[in-house]
């Protein structure tokens, strides 16, 4: 996987998985490969985000270990230094575009509104995540917007959920949608993977 395009590839599901134990890192994303989902974004939320991407990337060479909710530049280097292999942002800075582009991983810039998919399309960025997908429009929205800007491929993420990937999935310019719905919060606190899956078989159904 050499660039954003690629990424949208990996997988119909983008999971969107936030830890707050590092130690639950490597067995969501076994759960995860083992249910057909080989792409996991863990979001730089918590403290132990980067501990949590280093794991992965030295414990389950199955799986493609990203770095998402990268707000700033410093946490665009970490989440590199850290063995990511790709990176997410909600939204663009300049900076934290520069420092996404100097880290030469893959990455996939958050845009909301059609100004901000122009700009990003003016840097040769045409594989982009669509946030927050739901407040922002929704598949109305990536259906409009394909008439002007159909060289831009989406990975729409904010709000979707199993029943409403499939609309989303069914668009020419969307490559697959992310979300937090493999990974649900009591799942996490109850250790309980084999439901994490389960989820992830259903996902990767999607495909
Ligand atoms: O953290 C980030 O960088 C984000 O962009 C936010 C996430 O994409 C959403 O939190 C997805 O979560 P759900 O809406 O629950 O599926």
């Amino acid at each position: 996987m050499s660039n954003g395009h690629e990424l949208l590839e990996l997988s119909p599901v983008m999971p969107v998985v936030v830890v707050d134990d590092a130690a639950d890192a490597v067995p969501v994303a076994k759960a995860l490969s083992a249910g057909g989902i080989r792409v996991i974004e863990l979001t730089l939320r918590t403290p132990v985000a980067l501990d949590a991407i280093e794991r992965v990337a030295s414990q389950v060479p199955e799986a493609v270990v990203g770095a998402g909710t990268v707000t700033t530049p410093e946490q665009a280097k970490q989440a590199a230094d850290a063995g990511a292999k790709f990176l997410v942002t909600p939204g663009c800075t300049d900076r934290v575009l520069e420092a996404a582009f100097g880290t030469g991983l893959p990455f996939l810039p958050g845009a909301g509104t059609v100004s901000e998919a122009m700009r990003l399309a003016e840097l040769g960025l045409t594989a982009l995540k669509f946030f927050p997908a739901e407040p922002s429009g929704g598949v109305q929205f990536l259906k409009a917007i394909a008439g002007p800007l159909p060289q831009l491929r989406f990975c729409p993420t904010g709000g979707i959920t199993a029943e409403t990937a499939r609309s989303y999935l069914a668009l020419p310019t969307v490559g697959c949608v992310g979300g937090s719905w493999l990974t649900p919060k009591d799942a996490l606190a109850a250790k309980d993977f084999d439901r994490i899956t389960a989820l992830a078989q259903e996902a990767s159904a999607l495909g």
